[in-house]
């Protein structure tokens, strides 16, 4: 029976991920959260596992009265995220964590060889050159969750011996696709937050809404699909039906469709290379009618732009610009800056002077942690 690992099984995709894991008769090895202790016992008590995480420790003593009883071991921190991703009895980790926090245990997972199931995209932005080259060292492979990814992996089966021209990143536009900087100068977080299509986190939804989430895909692409910014092009599809396209030399395209659900690309990364039935609904095109496309507003959504940039850069340049946003994205969330200061302050952060060529975890971590302080001192003088 297969084993499977869910980091961030509280959330929006680990959720989902057990859902399918149920579907599919896989046993959950292993589950990690945050801080949801609740959630996390009420999962542990159904599930099983042999051993499950609280990453904040703050957590341990609830985490561990409420599964008084179990034979279940439970670690917190970093030290115990990344036993938990490594642990032996796993053959997929699922990194589905919020954050560049999944960077160390997905290199954890990596050099335990297991294979990766990635939904966290920070991973690839923040430490896409170690990442990658880890896992051709360890032959390891990483088999994308985010929807956009999925569909491009699924466009290039078959195709491997082809040469791709570009490929195509669909983005939904977000809630705020067609307004004028200044109609979103008073937006709020309720709004922002009220995604067209999909239901997620709070973070990814907010990086939607500000097109930063298109931006960090972007960054993503490039090292998941070893292709430089150029060949990747991003097109608003308002309705999330395509999900993602890959044109040939040949001018052919291949894309992947179906209604937005992320059971599909959670459940195709689990199942690889096979496919199997699906709890989703199948896709009538005639329901829709009309599928749109439009050219993204990188000057009124300027995270996209700031993520061009980065990349463009290279280096720890796409790590500043993620830092930066996760400390913009945490501060707007709490209602502490304004929807359009997110912008702002990620485009800002590309002024830090960040030009290594090679560098480590600690590195990347270093460069993050310059990146948020720069976001709060930002704010901190905005607010004198
Ligand atoms: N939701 C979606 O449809 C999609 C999400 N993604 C990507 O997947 C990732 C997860 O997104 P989503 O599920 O929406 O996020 P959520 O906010 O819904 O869930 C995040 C999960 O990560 C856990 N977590 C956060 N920090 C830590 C930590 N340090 N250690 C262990 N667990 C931690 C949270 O635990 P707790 O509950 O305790 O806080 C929670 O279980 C993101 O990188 C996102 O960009 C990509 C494509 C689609
Ligand atoms: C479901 C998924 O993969 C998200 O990353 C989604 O793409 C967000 O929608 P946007 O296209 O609005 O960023
Ligand atoms: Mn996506």
């Amino acid at each position: 029976m297969k084993q499977i690992c869910i980091l961030g099984s509280t959330g929006s995709i680990g959720t989902q991920a057990i859902e399918v894991c149920r579907h599919q008769g896989f046993r959950v090895c292993g589950l990690a959260a945050n801080r949801n202790a609740e959630l996390l016992a009420e999962q542990a008590k159904a599930l099983k596992p042999d051993m499950v995480c609280i990453f904040d420790d703050s957590q341990y003593a609830k985490l561990k009265e409420l599964l008084s009883g179990e034979t279940i071991e439970i670690v917190t921190g970093m030290d115990g995220l990344c036993a938990l991703a490594s642990m032996e009895q796993s053959d997929i980790v699922l990194n589905a964590v919020v954050g560049m926090v999944g960077l160390e245990p997905t290199l954890a997972a990596i050099r335990a060889k297991k294979t990766i199931a990635l939904a966290n995209k920070e991973t690839l932005v923040t430490g896409g050159q170690l990442v990658i080259s880890e896992a051709k060292k360890y032959g390891v492979r990483i088999l994308p969750v985010d929807s956009e990814h999925s569909a491009i992996f699924q466009s290039l089966q078959g195709n491997e011996q082809n040469r791709v021209n570009k490929v195509i990143l669909t983005a939904s536009g977000g809630p705020f696709y067609g307004k004028t900087t200044e109609e979103l100068e008073n937006v709020t977080v309720e709004q922002a937050l009220r995604h067209p299509n999909w239901s997620m986190g709070a973070k990814i939804t907010i990086d939607s809404a500000t097109l930063m989430n298109k931006g960090l895909e972007l960054i993503e692409a490039c090292w998941l699909f070893s292709l430089p910014p150029e060949q990747v092009e991003i097109v608003v599809h308002r309705e999330s039906v395509i999900h993602s396209l890959v044109e040939y030399e040949d001018h052919a395209v291949m894309a992947q469709l179906g209604v937005p659900d992320m059971k599909v690309p959670i459940q195709y990364a689990l199942t690889y290379p096979e496919r199997k039935n699906c709890e989703t609904a199948p896709l009538s095109l005639t329901k829709y009618g009309t599928l749109t496309f439009s050219e993204p507003d990188e000057d009124t959504f300027v995270c996209l732009k700031a993520c061009k940039e980065a990349i463009r850069r290279g280096g720890l340049y796409p790590t500043i610009v993620n830092g930066a946003n996760e400390q913009a994205v945490a501060l707007f969330l709490e209602g502490k800056i304004r929807f359009l200061d997110i912008g702002r302050l990620v485009m800002d952060s590309l002024s830090l002077k960040y030009d290594m060529e090679s560098f480590d975890v600690s590195d990347i971590q270093a460069a993050d942690l310059l990146a948020r302080e720069f976001v709060r001192i930002q704010c901190l003088n905005a607010s004198k």
